[in-house]
C-alpha cells in the first residue's frame, strides 16, 4: 500500500517551526478545490505549550514534559529525553494513528528542536528509521527552519549553517532549509544575501560588515583611537582561516541553499511548498498539480 507524504519540520527553538506548519496548513486550505491539499499536522514535541494549527495527532496525548516533570521530578531537558524514549517504547501508538491517514493525505510533523535529540541521544533518528520501516521512506522530506536573522550576521550564519548541516547528516533525508521570519528582515539586505552564490562569498560580505561594526565599537570604546584593532587582527586572522574552511565545507555540501519564507505573501508560501514538493517529487504524477507548480520550483539544498 502507498504511504502519504511526510514533512519532518525541525529547527532550533523558537525558529518558527509551528508557525511554518500553521502557515502551510492555512495556505492549502485557501487554495481552490483543484489544488487543495489536506494537510494534517502532528505535534511531536512533548514540551509544546501552544500552537495555532489544527492538530491531528499530539504526542502529549501519550506523554508530556509537564507530566514527567511533576511525576518524576526531572528537569525540563531530562523530561524531554524521557518523553522521546517513552515514545520509542510505544511506537505502536504512532503507527496505529499514522495508519488512519490515507495515501493522498499530507502530513507535517512539528518536531522538537533540541539538536541533542538528533545527535547525542539520537531518538529522532530511531523514529525516522521506524517510519522508513513502515514504508514512508520514499515520501519523507526534512524541512529545517532557521530564523532569517541568521543570514544577516556572520557568526550566526556559521552556527546556523552548521546546525542545519548536522541535522541533514543525522537524518539522511531529502532536505530543505527554510528561512523563516523574512517579513521581519529588511528586504534590500535579504535580496543582497540571496544573490550570493556560495557560503564563502556570503560570509565574506557579512564578515566585512561585522568587522566594520566591531571596529567602530572598539574605536568608540577607546575614545576614538584604534588601540584595540591591532590585538584583534591576529586573533581575527586565525578565526578567518577556520571560518573560511567551514564555509568551503558548507559549499561542498550545498548547505547554503535556503528558501526564504514570508508568511504574509501567499505567492512566496506557494514557492516554499513547491520547493519542498520538488525535493521528493511530490505530485509529479498528478497532472493537475504539475501544471501549476512547474514554473515555481526554487533552489534546494541537495
Ligand atoms: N513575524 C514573524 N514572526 C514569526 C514567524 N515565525 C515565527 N514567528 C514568531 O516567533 C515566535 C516563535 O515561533 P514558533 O512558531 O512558536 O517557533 P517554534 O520553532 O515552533 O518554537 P518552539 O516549538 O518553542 O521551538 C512566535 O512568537 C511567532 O509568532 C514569521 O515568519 N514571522
Ligand atoms: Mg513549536
Amino acid at each position: 500500500m502507498g504511504r502519504c507524504a511526510i514533512q519532518l519540520v525541525t529547527g532550533p527553538a523558537g525558529s518558527g517551526k509551528s508557525t511554518y506548519c500553521h502557515t502551510l496548513q492555512q495556505h492549502c486550505l485557501s487554495l481552490g478545490p483543484r489544488h487543495r491539499r489536506r494537510i494534517h499536522v502532528i505535534n511531536l514535541d512533548p514540551a509544546a505549550e501552544s500552537f495555532r494549527y489544527e492538530v491531528s495527532l499530539d504526542i502529549r496525548e501519550l506523554i508530556s514534559v509537564d507530566d514527567v516533570m511533576d511525576e518524576l521530578h526531572l528537569g525540563p531537558n531530562g523530561s524531554l529525553v524521557y518523553c522521546m524514549e517513552y515514545l520509542l517504547e510505544n511506537m505502536d501508538w504512532l503507527q496505529e494513528h499514522l495508519e488512519e491517514f490515507d495515501e493522498d493525505e499530507y502530513l507535517m510533523i512539528d518536531c522538537p528542536g533540541q539538536i541533542e535529540l538528533y545527535t547525542h541521544i539520537p531518538v529522532m533518528n530511531k523514529i525516522i528509521d521506524q517510519l522508513r520501516m513502515w514504508g514512508y521512506g520514499e515520501n519523507m522530506v526534512s524541512v529545517f527552519v532557521v530564523d532569517a536573522t541568521f543570514v544577516t550576521d556572520a557568526s550566526k550564519f556559521i552556527s546556523g549553517s552548521l546546525l542545519a548541516l548536522s541535522a541533514m547528516i543525522s537524518m539522511q533525508l531529502p532536505h530543505v532549509n527554510v528561512l523563516s521570519k523574512c517579513d521581519l528582515v529588511d528586504e534590500a539586505s535579504m535580496e543582497r544575501v540571496l544573490e550570493m552564490e556560495s557560503a564563502v562569498q556570503l560570509w565574506d560580505v557579512l564578515g566585512d560588515h561585522s568587522r566594520r561594526q566591531g571596529g567602530e565599537v572598539a574605536r568608540r570604546e577607546n575614545g576614538g583611537t584604534d588601540a584595540l584593532s591591532g590585538v584583534g587582527e591576529s586573533r581575527e586572522g586565525k578565526w578567518h582561516r577556520l571560518t573560511e574552511s567551514i564555509c568551503t565545507l558548507l559549499d561542498d555540501f550545498s548547505m547554503v541553499g535556503f528558501v526564504p519564507l514570508n508568511i504574509n505573501d501567499e505567492d512566496n508560501i506557494a514557492h516554499v511548498l513547491a520547493t519542498v514538493d520538488h525535493a521528493i517529487q511530490y505530485g509529479e504524477d498528478l497532472e493537475v498539480r504539475g501544471a501549476d507548480y512547474d514554473d515555481d520550483v526554487g533552489e534546494i539544498a541537495e
